[in-house]
């Protein structure tokens, strides 16, 4: 009878384990400990080993949720160093503990003070170092080791940050243009986690874009999946905006907003998150182009999209941003039409190239006006 039971509960599990996807995991919180420094000998000068400590190494490819499957348990420790003896007047170092995490994580102390940013693979830092061993300084006696908790954000690290509300097509305009595989469906919500997807080009270039989900009206106000993943567009160097041009509404209780509200509404919430983020370049994409009556609205609506600022008056209140968004390039799509597309990809790349090669001359600027700085009056002239 028992076994009978166990076969019906294991069976009745699987179906459930195929379709069970862990969420999205981003912030992780570690308590790591340096080693204790080895004690030294006193009779005969000796130098206790130093402890081992705790460092993070940066790798690409890997996620947090791999980072706790390699781990026993979110306690790290790293060895002590061993006491001087007759034998090993010095004595050796205890045993560092490295721990490989995702690149793009920052990482933050109790006290919510950044230790470090490691935005780069192999960057590396030590988040608990080793207590020193025992000299006649410390009268002989090994110090213990840094013992701290840290908390280890992860910032996904994409070229183009994807932004829309549910439903604007911006899973199907991944999927068209890179190698994501997202989920798309005709009713909101359809992604529940970012995505990222590489846009190959013919000459081998490529360009990372992230899909960051969950954003709606009132996500300030922590509807929906609020602000949550807003932090991944940080880092972007372009925001790419998504608007049906047929406008959306989440729900029948809720407003219909036309495209024009959905931009003010876009706009918004990125300012209630970061005023900085409206700083950022970016790109606005009105998308399902494809449905009749779509260039009627787009010839309504675009002389206000290219000055925003001109149409705040009409703007709801509740929508109504201090600050307007200012769009290098405004494109009209179909993100189910191919040819559509394939504009799109150049597009992003054209706009991407721009951008370095403003950054470029801005960084030539600096570094010319630092050098004048530094020379001075009496050096040579730097043109
Ligand atoms: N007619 C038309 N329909 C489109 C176009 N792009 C997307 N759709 C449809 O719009 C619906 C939503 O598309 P998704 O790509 O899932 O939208 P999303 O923005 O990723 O939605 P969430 O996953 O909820 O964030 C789907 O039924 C798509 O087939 C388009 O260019 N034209």
């Amino acid at each position: 009878m028992v076994q009978l039971f166990k076969f019906l509960l294991k069976s009745s599990k699987s179906p459930g384990r195929a379709h069970f996807r862990p969420s999205f995991l981003d912030t992780l919180r570690l308590a790591v400990r340096g080693g204790h420094g080895g004690n030294g000998l006193p009779k005969y000068g000796g130098v206790g080993g130093q402890g081992g400590c705790v460092y993070l190494v940066a790798k690409e490819g890997l996620t947090l949720r791999k980072v706790i499957q390699g781990l026993k348990d979110k306690r790290v420790a790293a060895s002590s160093g061993e006491d001087s003896s007759k034998a090993s007047i010095f004595g050796r170092r205890g045993v560092d503990q490295r721990i490989e995490v995702p690149v793009g994580v920052q990482v933050y102390d109790d006290r919510q003070k950044l230790i470090a940013d490691l935005d780069e693979n192999e960057a590396t830092c030590i988040v608990a170092g080793g207590g020193t061993g025992g000299c006649t300084a410390t009268n002989f006696l090994g110090r213990p080791g840094e013992n701290r908790t840290v908390n280890l954000d992860l910032k996904l690290i994409a070229d183009v940050g994807l932004v829309g509300f549910p439903n604007a097509g911006k899973s199907t305009l991944l999927k068209a243009v890179s190698n994501a595989k997202p989920k798309i469906a005709a009713y909101p919500f359809t992604t529940i986690r970012p995505q990222i997807g590489t846009i190959e080009y013919s000459d081998l270039r490529s360009i990372t874009v992230a899909d960051l989900p969950g954003l709606i009206e009132g996500a300030h106000a922590n509807f929906g999946m609020g602000h949550k993943f807003l932090k991944h567009i940080e880092r972007t160097r372009l925001l790419v905006f998504m608007v049906d041009i047929f406008g959306f509404q989440l729900s029948p209780r809720h407003p219909h907003r036309d495209c024009l509200a959905n931009i003010y509404a876009l706009n918004k919430e990125l300012e209630l998150y970061d005023p900085a983020l409206l700083e950022k370049p970016s790109v606005l994409l009105l998308n399902k182009m494809d449905r009749e009556g779509a260039h009627e609205i787009l010839t309504k609506v675009k002389p206000v999209i290219s000055d925003l600022g001109s149409g705040l008056a009409q703007c709801p209140e509740e929508l109504r941003p201090k600050q307007v968004l200012k769009f290098e390039s405004i494109v009209p799509i179909s993100a189910i039409n191919s040819t559509k597309v394939i504009q799109v990809k150049s597009q992003l790349r054209r706009t991407l190239v721009r951008l370095a090669e403003k950054q470029f001359l801005a960084d030539e600027v600096q570094i010319k006006d630092q050098l004048r700085q530094r020379v001075g009056l009496v050096g040579p002239k730097i043109t």
